[in-house]
Protein backbone atom coordinates (compact mmCIF):
# COMPACT_ATOMS: atom_id res chain seq x y z
CA UNK A 1 0.00 0.00 0.00
CA UNK A 2 1.49 3.06 -0.58
CA UNK A 3 -0.02 5.93 1.21
CA UNK A 4 1.49 9.90 1.36
CA UNK A 5 4.41 11.15 3.85
CA UNK A 6 2.82 12.19 7.38
CA UNK A 7 4.94 14.22 10.02
CA UNK A 8 4.56 14.92 13.90
CA UNK A 9 6.27 15.34 17.08
CA UNK A 10 6.61 12.45 18.58
CA UNK A 11 8.04 13.63 22.25
CA UNK A 12 6.11 15.47 25.02
CA UNK A 13 5.33 18.75 24.51
CA UNK A 14 7.53 20.99 26.95
CA UNK A 15 11.10 21.75 27.59
CA UNK A 16 13.29 18.32 27.16
CA UNK A 17 16.65 18.27 26.16
CA UNK A 18 16.17 16.40 22.86
CA UNK A 19 12.98 16.37 20.96
CA UNK A 20 11.80 14.47 17.98
CA UNK A 21 9.88 15.10 14.53
CA UNK A 22 9.24 11.68 12.82
CA UNK A 23 8.62 11.45 9.23
CA UNK A 24 7.20 8.55 7.47
CA UNK A 25 6.33 8.02 3.83
CA UNK A 26 7.65 7.79 -0.22
CA UNK A 27 8.82 11.45 0.42
CA UNK A 28 10.35 11.53 3.71
CA UNK A 29 13.93 11.34 2.56
CA UNK A 30 13.63 13.96 -0.26
CA UNK A 31 11.18 15.97 1.93
CA UNK A 32 14.86 15.45 4.56
CA UNK A 33 17.01 16.52 2.14
CA UNK A 34 15.88 19.63 0.98
CA UNK A 35 16.35 21.08 4.54
CA UNK A 36 19.61 19.45 5.73
CA UNK A 37 22.95 20.30 5.23
CA UNK A 38 25.48 18.12 6.38
CA UNK A 39 29.18 19.19 6.96
CA UNK A 40 30.25 17.03 3.96
CA UNK A 41 27.47 18.06 1.93
CA UNK A 42 26.09 14.54 1.11
CA UNK A 43 22.51 13.99 0.67
CA UNK A 44 21.17 11.39 3.08
CA UNK A 45 19.19 9.68 0.31
CA UNK A 46 23.43 8.45 -0.18
CA UNK A 47 23.95 7.51 3.07
CA UNK A 48 23.62 3.95 4.12
CA UNK A 49 20.33 3.37 5.85
CA UNK A 50 19.73 2.78 9.98
CA UNK A 51 22.40 5.87 10.14
CA UNK A 52 22.45 8.98 11.70
CA UNK A 53 23.74 12.41 10.47
CA UNK A 54 25.17 15.62 12.33
CA UNK A 55 23.99 18.73 10.74
CA UNK A 56 21.83 21.60 10.25
CA UNK A 57 18.34 21.99 8.77
CA UNK A 58 17.93 25.29 6.59
CA UNK A 59 15.04 26.99 5.48
CA UNK A 60 15.14 25.90 1.60
CA UNK A 61 13.68 29.49 0.29
CA UNK A 62 15.95 31.77 2.55
CA UNK A 63 18.63 29.76 2.86
CA UNK A 64 18.82 30.78 6.78
CA UNK A 65 19.60 27.91 9.45
CA UNK A 66 16.88 26.92 11.23
CA UNK A 67 18.22 24.54 13.75
CA UNK A 68 21.84 22.23 14.55
CA UNK A 69 19.58 18.48 14.14
CA UNK A 70 21.02 14.93 14.51
CA UNK A 71 18.76 12.83 11.95
CA UNK A 72 18.00 9.61 11.56
CA UNK A 73 17.91 8.04 8.45
CA UNK A 74 16.26 4.44 8.19
CA UNK A 75 14.48 2.92 4.54
CA UNK A 76 11.78 0.77 4.45
CA UNK A 77 11.06 -2.08 4.34
CA UNK A 78 12.91 -2.60 8.27
CA UNK A 79 11.20 0.18 10.30
CA UNK A 80 8.40 0.73 12.76
CA UNK A 81 5.46 1.77 9.66
CA UNK A 82 7.64 -0.10 7.00
CA UNK A 83 8.12 2.62 5.13
CA UNK A 84 10.75 5.22 4.72
CA UNK A 85 11.47 7.14 8.41
CA UNK A 86 13.68 9.84 9.17
CA UNK A 87 13.78 10.99 12.65
CA UNK A 88 14.76 14.66 13.06
CA UNK A 89 16.42 15.37 16.81
CA UNK A 90 16.25 18.68 17.64
CA UNK A 91 16.89 20.55 20.89
CA UNK A 92 13.91 20.23 23.17
CA UNK A 93 12.33 23.58 23.38
CA UNK A 94 8.81 24.41 22.10
CA UNK A 95 9.49 26.85 19.74
CA UNK A 96 12.80 25.03 18.07
CA UNK A 97 10.74 22.13 17.95
CA UNK A 98 7.60 23.46 16.64
CA UNK A 99 9.73 25.64 14.01
CA UNK A 100 11.43 22.07 12.64
CA UNK A 101 7.44 20.85 11.96
CA UNK A 102 6.52 24.02 10.22
CA UNK A 103 9.51 23.14 8.10
CA UNK A 104 9.01 19.76 7.34
CA UNK A 105 4.87 20.60 6.83
CA UNK A 106 5.86 23.37 3.89
CA UNK A 107 8.64 21.02 2.75
CA UNK A 108 5.49 18.64 1.54
CA UNK A 109 4.68 16.82 4.82
CA UNK A 110 1.38 16.44 5.99
CA UNK A 111 0.99 16.84 10.02
CA UNK A 112 -0.02 13.41 11.07
CA UNK A 113 -3.16 12.33 12.86
CA UNK A 114 -3.05 10.44 16.39
CA UNK A 115 -1.58 7.16 16.31
CA UNK A 116 -1.06 7.64 12.71
CA UNK A 117 2.56 5.98 12.47
CA UNK A 118 1.31 2.84 14.45
CA UNK A 119 -1.92 3.11 12.08
CA UNK A 120 0.56 2.46 9.42
CA UNK A 121 2.68 -0.30 10.92
CA UNK A 122 -0.58 -2.05 11.07
CA UNK A 123 -2.07 -1.48 7.59
CA UNK A 124 1.33 -1.99 6.56
CA UNK A 125 1.59 -5.40 7.98
CA UNK A 126 4.02 -5.11 10.70
CA UNK A 127 1.72 -5.56 13.43
CA UNK A 128 -1.89 -6.66 13.82
CA UNK A 129 -4.38 -4.51 15.79
CA UNK A 130 -4.22 -5.79 19.21
CA UNK A 131 -0.69 -5.36 18.80
CA UNK A 132 -0.64 -1.82 17.94
CA UNK A 133 -3.85 -1.85 21.22
CA UNK A 134 -1.21 -2.68 23.34
CA UNK A 135 1.13 -0.17 21.80
CA UNK A 136 -1.47 2.46 23.54
CA UNK A 137 -1.58 0.55 26.58
CA UNK A 138 2.23 0.61 26.76
CA UNK A 139 2.18 4.30 27.11
CA UNK A 140 -0.73 4.46 29.54
CA UNK A 141 0.92 1.88 32.03
CA UNK A 142 1.08 3.36 35.02
CA UNK A 143 2.35 0.27 37.23
CA UNK A 144 5.12 -2.75 36.29
CA UNK A 145 2.48 -5.27 36.06
CA UNK A 146 0.33 -3.15 33.03
CA UNK A 147 3.56 -2.82 31.60
CA UNK A 148 4.37 -6.82 31.50
CA UNK A 149 0.51 -7.35 29.95
CA UNK A 150 1.21 -4.82 27.46
CA UNK A 151 4.47 -6.20 26.49
CA UNK A 152 3.02 -9.14 26.32
CA UNK A 153 0.41 -8.67 23.99
CA UNK A 154 2.51 -6.43 22.19
CA UNK A 155 4.90 -9.12 21.08
CA UNK A 156 2.41 -10.72 20.26
CA UNK A 157 1.32 -13.48 22.43
CA UNK A 158 -2.49 -12.94 22.12
CA UNK A 159 -2.15 -12.75 18.36
CA UNK A 160 -0.66 -16.00 18.19
CA UNK A 161 -2.90 -18.28 20.26
CA UNK A 162 -6.16 -16.47 18.64
CA UNK A 163 -3.96 -17.58 15.28
CA UNK A 164 -4.09 -21.34 16.09
CA UNK A 165 -7.67 -21.10 17.35
CA UNK A 166 -8.55 -19.79 13.56
CA UNK A 167 -6.54 -22.13 12.01
CA UNK A 168 -8.63 -25.02 13.61
CA UNK A 169 -11.76 -23.85 12.83
CA UNK A 170 -10.64 -23.42 9.26
CA UNK A 171 -9.56 -26.75 9.38
CA UNK A 172 -13.07 -27.71 10.51
CA UNK A 173 -14.68 -25.49 7.71
CA UNK A 174 -12.70 -27.05 5.56
CA UNK A 175 -13.78 -30.30 6.63
CA UNK A 176 -17.43 -29.52 6.40
CA UNK A 177 -16.76 -27.83 3.03
CA UNK A 178 -15.96 -32.08 1.61
CA UNK A 179 -19.07 -32.72 3.43
CA UNK A 180 -21.29 -30.28 1.49
CA UNK A 181 -19.73 -30.64 -1.63
CA UNK A 182 -19.89 -34.86 -1.63
CA UNK A 183 -23.10 -35.71 0.28
CA UNK A 184 -23.35 -38.61 -1.54
CA UNK A 185 -20.06 -40.55 0.70
CA UNK A 186 -21.93 -41.37 4.05
CA UNK A 187 -18.30 -42.12 5.19
CA UNK A 188 -17.26 -38.70 4.72
CA UNK A 189 -20.45 -37.46 6.82
CA UNK A 190 -19.08 -39.98 9.68
CA UNK A 191 -15.85 -38.42 9.78
CA UNK A 192 -17.32 -34.91 9.55
CA UNK A 193 -18.52 -34.69 12.91
CA UNK A 194 -16.73 -35.79 15.36
CA UNK A 195 -13.41 -34.06 13.42
CA UNK A 196 -15.45 -31.37 13.65
CA UNK A 197 -17.10 -31.38 17.03
CA UNK A 198 -13.05 -31.88 18.70
CA UNK A 199 -11.88 -29.00 17.21
CA UNK A 200 -14.91 -27.10 18.51
CA UNK A 201 -14.70 -28.01 21.65
CA UNK A 202 -10.89 -27.71 21.99
CA UNK A 203 -11.23 -23.75 21.05
CA UNK A 204 -14.04 -23.50 23.10
CA UNK A 205 -12.28 -24.57 26.02
CA UNK A 206 -9.17 -22.41 24.68
CA UNK A 207 -11.48 -19.16 24.77
CA UNK A 208 -12.81 -20.18 28.25
CA UNK A 209 -9.13 -20.06 29.35
CA UNK A 210 -8.36 -16.63 27.99
CA UNK A 211 -11.72 -15.58 29.16
CA UNK A 212 -11.05 -16.98 32.82
CA UNK A 213 -7.81 -14.38 33.21
CA UNK A 214 -9.73 -11.55 31.91
CA UNK A 215 -10.95 -10.05 35.22
CA UNK A 216 -6.97 -10.17 36.16
CA UNK A 217 -6.01 -8.68 32.94
CA UNK A 218 -8.51 -5.85 33.16
CA UNK A 219 -7.22 -5.40 36.87
CA UNK A 220 -3.37 -5.29 35.32
CA UNK A 221 -4.34 -3.32 32.88
CA UNK A 222 -6.23 -0.68 34.68
CA UNK A 223 -5.62 -0.99 38.57
CA UNK A 224 -8.19 -2.22 40.70
CA UNK A 225 -10.25 0.83 41.42
CA UNK A 226 -10.04 0.89 45.12
CA UNK A 227 -11.92 3.36 47.37
CA UNK A 228 -11.16 4.69 51.08
CA UNK A 229 -14.19 5.51 52.53
CA UNK A 230 -15.74 6.51 56.14
CA UNK A 231 -17.39 8.95 58.32
CA UNK A 232 -14.60 12.34 58.86
CA UNK A 233 -11.77 12.14 60.67
CA UNK A 234 -11.51 8.04 60.82
CA UNK A 235 -8.01 8.27 59.26
CA UNK A 236 -8.77 7.46 55.63
CA UNK A 237 -6.09 9.91 54.32
CA UNK A 238 -3.81 8.76 56.42
CA UNK A 239 -3.83 5.11 55.37
CA UNK A 240 -3.79 6.68 51.35
CA UNK A 241 -0.72 8.27 52.47
CA UNK A 242 0.39 4.97 54.61
CA UNK A 243 -0.19 2.41 51.50
CA UNK A 244 2.02 4.95 48.78
CA UNK A 245 4.23 5.72 51.54
CA UNK A 246 4.11 9.42 50.53
CA UNK A 247 2.52 12.08 52.48
CA UNK A 248 0.06 13.05 49.52
CA UNK A 249 -3.22 13.72 50.89
CA UNK A 250 -3.36 16.30 53.85
CA UNK A 251 -3.74 14.67 57.27
CA UNK A 252 -4.96 17.04 60.03
CA UNK A 253 -7.09 16.34 63.46
CA UNK A 254 -9.66 18.19 61.65
CA UNK A 255 -12.89 16.57 60.15
CA UNK A 256 -13.82 17.58 56.94
CA UNK A 257 -10.26 17.93 55.86
CA UNK A 258 -10.58 16.01 52.16
CA UNK A 259 -13.03 17.44 50.11
CA UNK A 260 -12.06 16.52 46.46
CA UNK A 261 -11.18 13.14 45.41
CA UNK A 262 -7.51 12.52 45.71
CA UNK A 263 -6.32 9.58 43.03
CA UNK A 264 -2.80 7.94 43.66
CA UNK A 265 -1.40 4.58 41.69
CA UNK A 266 0.18 1.74 43.73
CA UNK A 267 1.57 -1.63 43.57
CA UNK A 268 -0.03 -3.43 46.56
CA UNK A 269 2.44 -7.02 46.60
CA UNK A 270 1.71 -7.41 42.67
CA UNK A 271 -1.87 -6.16 42.78
CA UNK A 272 -1.94 -2.64 41.05
CA UNK A 273 -4.22 -0.12 42.68
CA UNK A 274 -6.06 3.03 41.61
CA UNK A 275 -6.62 4.33 45.18
CA UNK A 276 -9.14 6.96 45.62
CA UNK A 277 -9.17 8.90 48.85
CA UNK A 278 -12.61 10.49 49.58
CA UNK A 279 -14.12 13.52 51.67
CA UNK A 280 -15.74 11.90 54.83
CA UNK A 281 -18.88 10.91 54.53
CA UNK A 282 -21.52 13.41 56.69
CA UNK A 283 -24.10 15.19 56.55
CA UNK A 284 -23.02 19.01 56.36
CA UNK A 285 -23.99 22.86 55.81
CA UNK A 286 -20.50 23.53 54.11
CA UNK A 287 -21.12 23.90 50.53
CA UNK A 288 -17.71 22.64 49.28
CA UNK A 289 -17.48 19.65 51.91
CA UNK A 290 -20.80 18.86 50.80
CA UNK A 291 -20.12 18.49 47.34
CA UNK A 292 -17.08 16.27 48.25
CA UNK A 293 -19.49 14.43 50.22
CA UNK A 294 -21.33 14.17 46.72
CA UNK A 295 -18.62 12.69 44.70
CA UNK A 296 -17.36 10.22 47.65
CA UNK A 297 -21.10 8.46 47.33
CA UNK A 298 -20.25 8.94 43.17
CA UNK A 299 -17.29 7.10 42.98
CA UNK A 300 -17.97 4.68 45.96
CA UNK A 301 -20.70 3.16 43.57
CA UNK A 302 -17.59 2.39 40.41
CA UNK A 303 -15.34 0.88 43.00
CA UNK A 304 -13.83 -2.85 42.24
CA UNK A 305 -12.96 -2.74 45.92
CA UNK A 306 -13.53 -0.60 49.00
CA UNK A 307 -11.83 0.07 51.98
CA UNK A 308 -14.38 1.07 54.78
CA UNK A 309 -12.53 2.58 57.29
CA UNK A 310 -14.21 3.02 61.03
CA UNK A 311 -12.72 4.17 64.11
CA UNK A 312 -11.56 2.12 67.11
CA UNK A 313 -11.91 4.96 69.57
CA UNK A 314 -15.41 6.08 68.82
CA UNK A 315 -18.44 3.94 69.50
CA UNK A 316 -20.67 3.23 65.91
CA UNK A 317 -23.04 6.43 64.77
CA UNK A 318 -26.13 6.05 62.38
CA UNK A 319 -23.96 7.35 59.54
CA UNK A 320 -21.94 3.88 60.41
CA UNK A 321 -24.90 2.17 59.73
CA UNK A 322 -26.07 3.69 56.87
CA UNK A 323 -22.83 3.24 55.40
CA UNK A 324 -22.84 -0.21 55.44
CA UNK A 325 -25.94 -0.41 53.34
CA UNK A 326 -24.34 1.74 51.24
CA UNK A 327 -21.91 -0.77 50.51
CA UNK A 328 -23.58 -3.67 51.04
CA UNK A 329 -23.54 -6.62 47.59
CA UNK A 330 -19.57 -4.64 47.13
CA UNK A 331 -16.51 -5.80 47.71
CA UNK A 332 -14.96 -4.39 50.88
CA UNK A 333 -12.51 -4.78 53.64
CA UNK A 334 -13.66 -2.97 57.14
CA UNK A 335 -10.42 -1.25 58.10
CA UNK A 336 -10.48 -0.09 61.83
CA UNK A 337 -8.86 2.36 62.70
CA UNK A 338 -6.79 4.22 65.76
CA UNK A 339 -5.88 0.41 67.92
CA UNK A 340 -3.67 2.53 70.22
CA UNK A 341 -6.40 4.67 71.48
CA UNK A 342 -8.76 2.71 74.31
CA UNK A 343 -11.38 1.12 72.55
CA UNK A 344 -15.12 2.28 72.21
CA UNK A 345 -16.14 0.40 69.41
CA UNK A 346 -18.32 -2.11 69.46
CA UNK A 347 -16.68 -5.24 67.70
CA UNK A 348 -19.32 -7.89 67.76
CA UNK A 349 -21.55 -5.05 66.14
CA UNK A 350 -19.01 -4.03 63.63
CA UNK A 351 -19.13 -7.73 62.69
CA UNK A 352 -22.63 -8.29 62.72
CA UNK A 353 -23.73 -5.21 60.39
CA UNK A 354 -20.25 -6.43 58.00
CA UNK A 355 -21.80 -9.96 57.86
CA UNK A 356 -18.85 -12.24 57.05
CA UNK A 357 -16.46 -9.51 55.47
CA UNK A 358 -12.60 -9.21 56.31
CA UNK A 359 -12.13 -7.11 58.94
CA UNK A 360 -8.81 -5.72 59.23
CA UNK A 361 -7.19 -3.60 62.81
CA UNK A 362 -4.81 -0.94 62.12
CA UNK A 363 -2.54 1.87 63.89
CA UNK A 364 -1.54 4.16 61.29
CA UNK A 365 -0.14 6.37 63.90
CA UNK A 366 1.67 3.61 65.05
CA UNK A 367 2.47 1.40 61.52
CA UNK A 368 0.76 -1.57 62.30
CA UNK A 369 -1.27 -3.69 60.87
CA UNK A 370 -0.78 -2.18 56.92
CA UNK A 371 1.11 -5.36 56.04
CA UNK A 372 -1.95 -7.69 57.10
CA UNK A 373 -4.43 -4.80 54.79
CA UNK A 374 -2.10 -5.84 52.32
CA UNK A 375 -1.85 -9.14 52.02
CA UNK A 376 -5.69 -9.49 52.65
CA UNK A 377 -6.46 -7.19 49.16
CA UNK A 378 -3.68 -9.03 47.31
CA UNK A 379 -5.76 -12.80 48.97
CA UNK A 380 -8.77 -11.02 47.90
CA UNK A 381 -8.08 -10.67 44.10
CA UNK A 382 -5.76 -13.26 43.36
CA UNK A 383 -5.66 -16.07 45.90
CA UNK A 384 -2.03 -15.14 46.90
CA UNK A 385 0.83 -14.90 44.64
CA UNK A 386 -0.17 -13.31 41.55
CA UNK A 387 0.93 -15.18 38.07
CA UNK A 388 4.49 -15.30 36.62
CA UNK A 389 5.34 -12.73 34.67
CA UNK A 390 4.64 -14.73 30.82
CA UNK A 391 1.13 -15.55 31.33
CA UNK A 392 -0.99 -14.45 28.63
CA UNK A 393 -3.61 -12.16 29.79
CA UNK A 394 -7.06 -10.73 28.14
CA UNK A 395 -6.80 -7.11 29.59
CA UNK A 396 -8.83 -5.38 26.72
CA UNK A 397 -12.42 -4.69 26.95
CA UNK A 398 -13.04 -5.10 23.72
CA UNK A 399 -10.93 -8.21 22.57
CA UNK A 400 -12.98 -9.65 25.96
CA UNK A 401 -16.48 -8.93 24.68
CA UNK A 402 -15.19 -10.24 21.16
CA UNK A 403 -14.11 -13.87 23.34
CA UNK A 404 -17.83 -13.68 24.20
CA UNK A 405 -20.28 -13.63 21.53
CA UNK A 406 -17.06 -16.26 20.13
CA UNK A 407 -17.64 -18.19 22.37
CA UNK A 408 -21.39 -17.95 22.15
CA UNK A 409 -20.91 -18.99 18.42
CA UNK A 410 -19.12 -21.86 18.76
CA UNK A 411 -21.03 -23.02 21.60
CA UNK A 412 -24.17 -22.67 19.02
CA UNK A 413 -22.18 -24.67 16.53
CA UNK A 414 -21.71 -27.45 19.18
CA UNK A 415 -25.09 -27.61 20.04
CA UNK A 416 -26.09 -28.00 16.65
CA UNK A 417 -23.31 -30.43 15.51
CA UNK A 418 -24.77 -32.85 18.53
CA UNK A 419 -28.19 -32.65 17.46
CA UNK A 420 -27.91 -33.87 13.96
CA UNK A 421 -28.35 -30.26 12.08
CA UNK A 422 -27.67 -30.28 8.61
CA UNK A 423 -23.69 -29.83 8.37
CA UNK A 424 -23.93 -26.49 6.50
CA UNK A 425 -25.95 -24.81 9.43
CA UNK A 426 -23.12 -25.66 11.71
CA UNK A 427 -20.56 -24.23 9.65
CA UNK A 428 -22.44 -20.78 9.41
CA UNK A 429 -21.66 -20.62 13.19
CA UNK A 430 -17.89 -21.90 12.90
CA UNK A 431 -17.08 -18.97 10.13
CA UNK A 432 -19.05 -16.66 12.59
CA UNK A 433 -17.06 -17.39 15.12
CA UNK A 434 -13.80 -17.24 12.97
CA UNK A 435 -14.45 -14.38 11.55
CA UNK A 436 -15.01 -12.76 15.49
CA UNK A 437 -11.73 -13.82 17.01
CA UNK A 438 -10.12 -12.11 13.69
CA UNK A 439 -11.51 -8.53 15.06
CA UNK A 440 -9.53 -8.98 17.71
CA UNK A 441 -6.32 -9.29 15.39
CA UNK A 442 -8.03 -6.56 12.92
CA UNK A 443 -8.05 -9.35 10.26
CA UNK A 444 -11.99 -8.52 9.59
CA UNK A 445 -12.16 -5.52 11.19
CA UNK A 446 -13.76 -1.88 9.43
CA UNK A 447 -12.37 1.14 8.73
CA UNK A 448 -14.85 3.15 11.82
CA UNK A 449 -13.33 0.89 13.95
CA UNK A 450 -9.94 1.38 12.75
CA UNK A 451 -10.42 4.84 12.96
CA UNK A 452 -12.13 5.25 16.41
CA UNK A 453 -8.83 2.81 17.75
CA UNK A 454 -6.50 4.99 16.46
CA UNK A 455 -7.92 8.26 16.97
CA UNK A 456 -7.50 7.59 20.99
CA UNK A 457 -3.50 7.31 20.77
CA UNK A 458 -1.28 10.22 21.34
CA UNK A 459 -0.42 12.72 18.68
CA UNK A 460 3.00 11.68 17.10
CA UNK A 461 2.59 7.82 17.94
N1 LIG B 1 13.72 6.98 18.07
C1 LIG B 1 12.77 6.10 18.25
N2 LIG B 1 12.70 5.40 19.38
C2 LIG B 1 11.69 4.50 19.58
C3 LIG B 1 10.69 4.28 18.61
C4 LIG B 1 10.79 5.04 17.40
O1 LIG B 1 9.94 4.92 16.49
N3 LIG B 1 11.83 5.92 17.27
N4 LIG B 1 9.66 3.35 18.86
C5 LIG B 1 8.40 3.50 18.35
O2 LIG B 1 7.42 3.07 18.90
C6 LIG B 1 9.87 2.33 19.87
C7 LIG B 1 10.68 1.22 19.30
N5 LIG B 1 9.86 0.40 18.48
C8 LIG B 1 10.18 -0.03 17.21
C9 LIG B 1 9.58 -1.17 16.74
C10 LIG B 1 9.94 -1.68 15.49
C11 LIG B 1 10.88 -1.02 14.74
C12 LIG B 1 11.34 -1.59 13.44
O3 LIG B 1 12.08 -0.94 12.71
N6 LIG B 1 10.95 -2.79 13.09
C13 LIG B 1 11.30 -3.44 11.83
C14 LIG B 1 12.76 -3.83 11.76
C15 LIG B 1 13.31 -4.60 12.92
C16 LIG B 1 14.73 -5.09 12.63
O4 LIG B 1 15.63 -4.28 12.39
O5 LIG B 1 14.89 -6.31 12.62
C17 LIG B 1 10.39 -4.61 11.55
O6 LIG B 1 9.83 -5.16 12.51
O7 LIG B 1 10.25 -4.94 10.40
C18 LIG B 1 11.44 0.15 15.20
C19 LIG B 1 11.10 0.66 16.44
C20 LIG B 1 10.53 2.95 21.07
N7 LIG B 1 11.66 3.79 20.74
N1 LIG C 1 -4.31 8.04 67.39
C1 LIG C 1 -4.38 7.85 66.08
N2 LIG C 1 -4.64 8.89 65.28
C2 LIG C 1 -4.71 8.67 63.94
C3 LIG C 1 -4.51 7.36 63.38
N3 LIG C 1 -4.65 7.47 62.04
C4 LIG C 1 -4.92 8.77 61.78
N4 LIG C 1 -4.96 9.50 62.92
C5 LIG C 1 -5.20 10.94 63.08
O1 LIG C 1 -6.56 11.19 62.83
C6 LIG C 1 -6.74 12.50 62.25
C7 LIG C 1 -7.55 12.40 60.97
O2 LIG C 1 -6.81 11.69 59.99
P1 LIG C 1 -7.13 11.82 58.45
O3 LIG C 1 -6.31 10.82 57.77
O4 LIG C 1 -7.03 13.22 58.01
O5 LIG C 1 -8.66 11.40 58.46
P2 LIG C 1 -9.71 11.39 57.25
O6 LIG C 1 -10.58 10.22 57.45
O7 LIG C 1 -9.00 11.52 55.97
O8 LIG C 1 -10.54 12.70 57.56
P3 LIG C 1 -11.41 13.61 56.56
O9 LIG C 1 -10.58 13.93 55.37
O10 LIG C 1 -11.71 14.80 57.37
O11 LIG C 1 -12.64 12.85 56.23
C8 LIG C 1 -5.34 13.03 62.05
O12 LIG C 1 -5.01 13.89 63.11
C9 LIG C 1 -4.47 11.79 62.08
O13 LIG C 1 -3.16 12.05 62.50
C10 LIG C 1 -4.23 6.28 64.28
O14 LIG C 1 -4.04 5.12 63.90
N5 LIG C 1 -4.19 6.59 65.60
MG1 LIG D 1 -9.06 12.93 54.51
Amino acid sequence: MEFDTIAAISTPSGEGAIAIVRLSGPEAIPIADKLFRAPSGKKLATQATHTIHYGHLADPWTEETVEEVMVSFMKAPKTFTREDVIEINCHGGIVSVNRVLELVLRAGARLAEPGEFTKRAFLNGRIDLSQAEAVMDLIRAKTDRAMDVALNQMEGRLSKLIGTLRQALLESIAQMEVNIDYPEYDDVEEMTRPIMLEKAQWVRTEIEKLLQTSSQGKILREGLSTVIVGRPNVGKSSLLNSLVQENKAIVTEIAGTTRDIIEEYVNVRGVPLRLVDTAGIRETEDIVERIGVERSRKVLKEADLILYVLNYAEPLTAEDALLFEAVKGMNYIVVINKTDLPQKIDLDEVKKLAGGKLLVTTSLIEEEGIDQLEKSIADLFFEGEIEAGDMTYVSNARHIALLHQAHQTISDAIAAAEMDVPVDMIQIDVTRTWELLGEIIGDTADDGLLNQLFSQFCLGK
